[in-house]
């Protein structure tokens, strides 16, 4: 069944707000990589380890706190965290193997 008028504005105005949403989910997302590249760096200048679980597991506390605040499922903010932390650990280690290499 086609959408009323009604339905259609709606949802195009809806879509808007996600697009403005998705837009600075991305830039804060850059910032966050941006940071952490300087983290491995850093760490790897001072041959510290890519992975700090107990700083992961103060911060999953600290963000299921948050989102439960926030009305949004604690345990998809878990999974989320775990992603891009994922991801920042093999940044952490390339970084870390290149300064291997010139050592
Ligand atoms: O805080 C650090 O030590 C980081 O390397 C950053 C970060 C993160 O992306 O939040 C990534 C890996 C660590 O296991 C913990 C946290």
């Amino acid at each position: 069944m086609a959408p009323t008028s009604d339905a259609s504005a709606e949802l195009l105005s809806l879509r808007k707000s996600i697009d403005n949403i998705d837009a600075a989910l991305i830039h804060l997302l850059a910032e966050r990589f941006k940071c952490t590249q300087t983290v491995g760096r850093l760490k790897a200048a001072h041959q510290l380890p890519a992975a700090d679980p107990e700083r992961e597991r103060r911060q999953i506390d600290r963000l299921r706190g948050i989102a439960e605040e926030s009305e949004l499922d604690p345990a998809f903010a878990e999974k989320w965290f775990n992603f891009v932390v994922a991801e920042v650990i093999h940044h952490h280690e390339r970084i870390a193997g290149e300064s291997e290499g010139t050592r």
